[in-house]
């Protein structure tokens, strides 16, 4: 099971420091490929469950595997070359307003040493995919609030990541432009990338034909899959 699963999660449980428990036994399995959306009320565990993927935060009991490998037994040094694997969206953005928008997109690729012709191929590739080709010089103030978000997703895949994680992607935006984000999460699915969205959305949600997994006070109480 382990091997065929993007993301496995084997009773989980994090506390933080002052005792409260996030997450209290959590076993799922998502497999390569797939994708689903985490949903719950608020404070129900989401963004701890996507923090303990990316290596954010620690389980104190459990085991989680991503591609394949157990996070328990990962080398403090690798934690940047296993984060280039994962893409990783959040709702607002965390764009840098002082860099144009190619600036923005270019920084994972320049952390990585990537050689500056490559970064201008493979950022352009990444705008194109989002739409936003033309606004490769714009200042992200300059842009709509759905245009910011696209700006975060092109970001988050230009190092081609086989597993998309996102915070709350459409928290800010109106109904159709949160309709326009998850159709580009499809696409990126569509061509075997795996996502995992937590959303408040449920109506949005319920329209999209994939597994919902929900929490509740830190409990995995639908879609373990
Ligand atoms: N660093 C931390 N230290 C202590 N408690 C924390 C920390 N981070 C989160 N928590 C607590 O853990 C619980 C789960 O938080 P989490 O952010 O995972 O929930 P969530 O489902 O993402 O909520 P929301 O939808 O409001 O973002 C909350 O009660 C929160 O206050």
């Amino acid at each position: 099971m382990i091997g065929d699963s993007m993301i496995h999660f084997d009773r989980v449980s994090k506390r933080y420091s002052g005792g409260f428990e996030a997450l209290s036994e959590v076993s799922f399995s998502l497999r390569r490929g797939e994708m689903a959306f985490l949903t719950g009320h608020s404070g129900a565990g989401k963004s701890t469950l996507l923090k303990l993927i990316m290596l954010m935060e620690r389980p104190n009991q459990g085991r989680i595997y991503v591609g394949g490998q157990n996070l328990e037994k990962f080398p403090r040094r690798q934690i940047p070359y296993f984060r280039r694997h994962v893409g990783v969206v959040f709702q607002n953005h965390h764009l840098l307003f002082d860099r144009t928008v190619f600036q923005n997109v270019a920084l994972p690729l320049e952390i990585a040493g990537v050689s500056s012709r490559e970064i201008g191929r493979r950022v352009r590739a990444s705008l194109d995919k989002v739409g936003l080709l033309k606004k490769e010089n714009s200042l992200p103030i300059t842009l709509s609030g759905g245009e910011q978000q696209r700006v975060g997703i092109a970001r988050a895949v230009v190092n081609k990541p086989p597993l998309l994680l996102a915070d709350e992607p459409t928290g800010n935006l109106d109904p159709e432009l949160s309709a326009e984000i998850m159709r580009l999460f499809q696409q990126f699915n569509q061509v075997g990338v795996t996502v995992l969205i937590a959303s408040h959305d449920l109506a949005l949600i319920s329209h999209m034909k994939h597994r919902v997994m929900r929490l509740d006070h830190g409990q995995l109480v639908a879609g373990r899959g």
